[in-house]
């Protein structure tokens, strides 16, 4: 799995619906696009997820499905995102044990890094930031300066998140941070192609 690749996309009602923007990530070459539908019906993620999938199949871009390993599973996405309040690491690859399959991790703090490293996801998210209203019961924030302390620290791939756009991302890629997502910055715009490609271009200015 690539380890520094700059923007992982997590779509929450983008305003172009889930389709259109998943389209533009695989355009913009984004290496991962999460479907998260937060108050769906199962009925109505597997519906969107069939259509991610779709457009993201023989891509470069890998489609990891939030929060339901039986979702990713049932659609053959090639990962899902685990929060700290979702089903357990373990319990998920017994149920999906598929090799190659990707298992992402949510951590909050330095503790839940390091005792992340015991599970093996296949990288870590490290938030939020900043605080966010995309999720509706958000850890406290961590700081730009702990965030990327902690992804500086870690053995695991990690991407950082909450409250990221491109007034403050060049702050969190100098504070340590490599990877990121970056929710409502892409979602509420009725262009996300133009705000992937504004990001990637800072990251590019900066890691590159
Ligand atoms: C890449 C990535 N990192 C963190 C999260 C957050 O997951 P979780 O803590 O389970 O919260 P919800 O997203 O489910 O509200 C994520 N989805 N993706
Ligand atoms: C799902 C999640 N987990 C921690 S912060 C966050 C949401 C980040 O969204 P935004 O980029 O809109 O602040
Ligand atoms: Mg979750």
């Amino acid at each position: 799995m690539k380890i520094s690749y700059g923007l992982y996309m997590v779509m929450t009602n983008p305003v172009v619906g889930y389709e259109e923007c998943a389209r533009a990530g695989v355009r913009c070459g984004v290496p991962f696009i999460q479907l998260r539908m937060k108050n769906a019906t199962r009925d109505e993620i597997v519906s969107e997820a069939w259509k991610v999938r779709e457009v993201t199949r023989g891509t470069d871009s890998l489609f990891i499905v939030n929060d339901d390993v039986t979702i990713a599973k049932e659609v053959d996405a090639d990962g899902v995102h685990l929060g700290q309040g979702d089903m357990s690491l373990a319990e998920a690859r017994k149920i999906w044990n598929v090799p190659g399959k990707i298992f992402g991790l949510s951590t909050h703090s330095e503790k839940q890094a390091e005792t992340a490293i015991d599970q093996k996801p296949d990288y870590i998210g490290i938030g939020p930031i900043f605080p966010t209203p995309t999720k509706a019961i958000a850890d406290p924030d961590l700081g730009v300066e702990r965030a990327g302390a902690i992804a500086k620290s870690t053995p695991l791939p990690h991407v950082v998140l909450g409250g990221i756009d491109g007034t403050n991302l060049a702050e969190i890629l100098q504070a340590g941070a490599v990877n990121y997502c970056a929710v409502r910055a892409i979602m509420q715009s009725p262009e996300p192609e133009v705000e992937i490609r504004k990001l990637q271009n800072i990251w590019a200015e900066y890691i590159l």
